[in-house]
């Protein structure tokens, strides 16, 4: 076990370069499943999460080899393995495994998944569209076994607007025999791509981006070559570490139409943007802040998976921020380490407020998800003094060379191996 230092307080600059985006990643690795000859995605990060998945399609008979970024999968050779525990626990997007092998195999046996723990995170509008499509599902001890004799395309409206259910339903229908239309679809970026990875091996669907997706069933897939969007996650995140510390920092390889929600909160806190058309420059280190009010929103509204960050950005705010997260109801377990740090955070509900500006320091504290990770990173890096971040275990699904990436900015954090005592201490926390 290891745990990340950060000695803070220190300008930063330079060029952050933006790897490819984990969301879509942990959907297009088990897309492959659906086609009948081999497939390569170029760019993918290198993250735990990418990792695991390669694994489970080996588990499942494919042959993947993972190099420089990219990911060649053979899937010819696979057949409709039970997963019912292990790896698939580990994350969230083992989800898709159902959708894909239930598409391909019509049948699968997958674990509940795992993730980040934000409150309840239900899977039933993924149900949902398999029922609808024609399978039987049960959730056994655990996990949840599908079978159909055929999938038949539906109309299915989501009751809530879901990435992982728009994602899952797309890939179980992409083969079923007619057309099948998702209604109230979630618009990420990661859906087009996924959708783009579909069509490239040989699928028709329509709509990919809007809230109405058509997805007309073919008899079979082909392998293709396929490169990942930038992750706008990071790279949001990389922007308000800039803004919070940085001089003149270049956020490269993005697209900033997808983090318009998050630009226009930086111009109303008066943070200097500027953008063309792959690259996002900031001009942080301003004096004085404005504090803002931020509401999570599925996209393009502000999303979740920046608030955790931003929150560490508005306790050098002037004023009173108020965040909601709309999508949540648990994210917040970051506020107790901010606060360890100094910060002025009160939650009430589904809201955080914050008071500003508070001057952070150093302290050790423990990531409890991936962007409550963030989120601590960032504040050390405001903050005086040094701060040693635990729990890198959830940074790590997310963030591909943190320390190099952050290092080349001019900020000094490096990571050590935790001491016995500290392995027993963080166990008993
Ligand atoms: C691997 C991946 O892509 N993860 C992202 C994905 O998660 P994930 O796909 O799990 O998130 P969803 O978009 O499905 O969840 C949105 C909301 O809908 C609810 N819900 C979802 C499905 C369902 O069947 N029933 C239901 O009630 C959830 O509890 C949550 O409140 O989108 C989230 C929202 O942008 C992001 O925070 C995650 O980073
Ligand atoms: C919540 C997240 O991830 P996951 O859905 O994979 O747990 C995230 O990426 O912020």
């Amino acid at each position: 076990m290891e745990k990340l230092k950060i000695a803070g307080g220190y300008p930063l600059k330079g060029t952050v370069n933006i790897s490819g985006a984990k969301n879509s990643a942990v959907a297009l690795i088990p897309a492959t499943i659906l086609a009948q000859s081999p497939v390569t995605i170029e760019g993918l990060p290198d993250i735990s999460d990418v990792h695991i998945l390669k694994g489970l399609l080996e588990e499942i008979g494919g042959t993947a080899e993972f190099k420089d970024n990219e990911m060649y999968v053979n899937p010819a050779e696979m057949i409709s393995m039970p997963l019912p525990s292990g790896k698939v626990k580990k994350l969230r997007a083992s989800y898709y495994l159902m959708g894909a092998m239930l598409g391909r195999f019509k049948k699968a046996v997958i674990g509940l998944p795992g993730g980040c723990h934000l409150g309840p995170r239900p899977i039933d509008q993924h149900i949902k569209g398999f029922e609808a499509l024609g399978a039987q599902v049960t959730n056994e001890q655990g996990a949840i076994y599908l079978r159909a004799e055929e999938l038949k395309g539906a109309r299915i409206y989501l009751d809530v607007v879901s990435v992982g259910a728009t994602i899952n339903i797309m890939l179980a229908a992409v083969l079923a025999k007619g057309q099948t239309i998702i209604e109230n679809a979630a618009k990420e970026p990661e859906i087009i791509d996924v959708a783009t990875l579909l069509s490239s091996m040989g699928a028709r669907i329509k709509g990919a981006g809007t809230d109405v997706i058509r997805i007309d069933g073919v008899e079979s897939l082909h392998g293709c070559r396929h490169s990942i969007i930038p992750d706008r996650i990071e790279a949001g995140t990389y922007m308000i570490i800039g803004a919070a510390m940085g001089q003149e920092v270049l956020i490269d390889n993005v697209i900033p139409l997808h983090l318009e929600s998050l630009i226009a909160k930086f111009r109303e806190m008066g943070i200097h943007v500027e953008t063309n058309n792959d690259q996002i420059w900031i001009v942080g280190g301003q004096k004085e802040l404005k504090a803002v009010d931020i509401k999570t929103l599925v996209y393009p509204g502000f999303p979740t998976d920046l608030q955790q960050p931003f929150t560490s950005l508005l306790t050098k705010s002037s004023g009173t921020s108020v965040v909601t997260d709309t999508i949540y109801s648990a994210r917040f377990k970051h506020i107790d380490e901010l606060r360890r740090m100094g910060a002025k955070i009160k939650v009430e509900g589904r809201s955080a407020i914050v008071s500003g500006p508070t001057k952070l320091q150093g302290a050790k504290v423990k990531a409890s998800d991936l962007r409550a990770g963030a989120a601590l990173v960032a504040a050390g890096l405001i903050a005086e003094g040094v701060t040693e971040v635990t729990g890198l275990e959830h940074i790590d699904r997310g963030y591909s060379q943190l320390e190099e990436k952050l290092t080349s900015l001019g900020a000094t954090i490096w990571r050590e191996k935790l001491t016995e005592q500290e392995i027993e201490q963080l166990q008993s926390s």
